[in-house]
């Protein structure tokens, strides 16, 4: 039998012509010096198998398992009710999938929140049992101490702050943070989760010109999703970028393609042509 190491694969940067250069995993230290040359990175979510492979080879380098996998998988209203039993099968196949890209696992709501040994317990369970390298967990300076805990564990994490799904309740709705007075509170927030050992921090429906200053603030990574373009890196939810998700989109989406017309498209024709009988034809058969 032949095994091939991982540090033997083709690299999917560059031509995509088999190569002998190793593969090499990214890892967090590539990020920050991303952001020390001035080169912005790409963020995707990913859940399952294909999307984690074709991402991976299309260079994208870090796949975020989101908890948005609430409503873009299980068919949940908001990322609330996802829990960690569900996270856990979703974050495996990913990580079974990807061979260059980093794979960061999103702590679920209720899953670190009431101390940091419930933090650590959950995010072993996502090292261990998913395989990820990283976890990411939403909230600033109050969670500092999760963030510390993790770290302090050999647990790379990112943070979230701005509008965070999981508080909408308490947010009072979908809205952007950090405008006017509470600026100074989002840039303390992001400097609090850097201070605890974050290696990156999202920021989610933050003002351009905040996100601008956050960014120049930190020496880690800032991933913007509707904080404007100079964050160091950017991320969107797959199916809103591909257009699988034909739903009303947030104004930070733009979207890349039509998966879901094509995927109708694709149905309605073998639909048809069974109905009509011209499916399977000769080739497709056995005798
Ligand atoms: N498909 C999908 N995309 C996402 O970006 C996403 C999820 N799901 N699920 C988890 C969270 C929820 N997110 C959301 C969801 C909706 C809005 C939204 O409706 N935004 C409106 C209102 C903004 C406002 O009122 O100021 C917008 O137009 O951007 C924003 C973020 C981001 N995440
Ligand atoms: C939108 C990103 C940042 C996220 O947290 C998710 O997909 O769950
Ligand atoms: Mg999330």
């Amino acid at each position: 039998m032949t095994t091939v190491r991982e540090d033997e694969q083709p690299a999917p940067y560059g031509t995509g012509a088999a190569t002998t250069k190793p593969a090499r995993r990214v890892r967090v230290h590539h990020l920050r010096e991303m952001k020390e040359r001035g080169e912005a990175w790409p963020m995707l979510t990913a859940y399952d198998m294909y999307t984690a492979k074709i991402f991976d080879q299309a260079g994208i380098p870090v796949l975020l398992v989101g908890d948005s996998a609430a409503n873009n998988v299980y068919g949940y209203e908001s990322s609330l009710p996802v829990s960690t039993e569900e996270m856990l099968p979703l974050v495996r196949a990913v990580t079974r999938s990807a061979s260059r890209a980093l794979v960061v696992a999103d702590l679920p709501f209720g899953s670190y929140q009431a101390s940091p040994e419930q933090a650590l317990t959950t995010a072993v369970r996502m090292m261990k049992e998913g395989r990820a390298h990283a976890v990411k967990l939403e909230g600033g300076s109050r969670f500092a101490p999760q963030v510390e805990a993790l770290t302090s564990a050999g647990i790379p994490v990112m943070g979230h702050i701005g509008f965070t799904p999981q508080s909408e309740h308490g947010l009072g709705g979908y809205r952007v943070q950090g405008r006017g007075a509470s600026a100074d509170a989002l840039v303390a927030d992001a400097l609090a989760l850097e201070a605890a050992g974050a290696f990156a921090v999202v920021l989610e429906m933050v003002p351009a010109e905040v996100a601008k200053r956050v960014t120049a603030e930190l020496a880690i990574p800032t991933v913007g999703i509707g904080a404007g373009p100079d964050c160091d890196a950017q991320v969107l939810v797959w199916q809103d970028m591909a257009g699988l998700n034909q739903g009303r989109s947030p104004r930070f989406v733009k979207r890349y393609a039509d998966v879901a017309g094509v995927l109708s498209q694709a149905a309605s024709e073998f639909a048809a042509d069974v109905r009509g009988g011209s499916f399977p034809a000769e080739e497709h058969s056995f005798h």
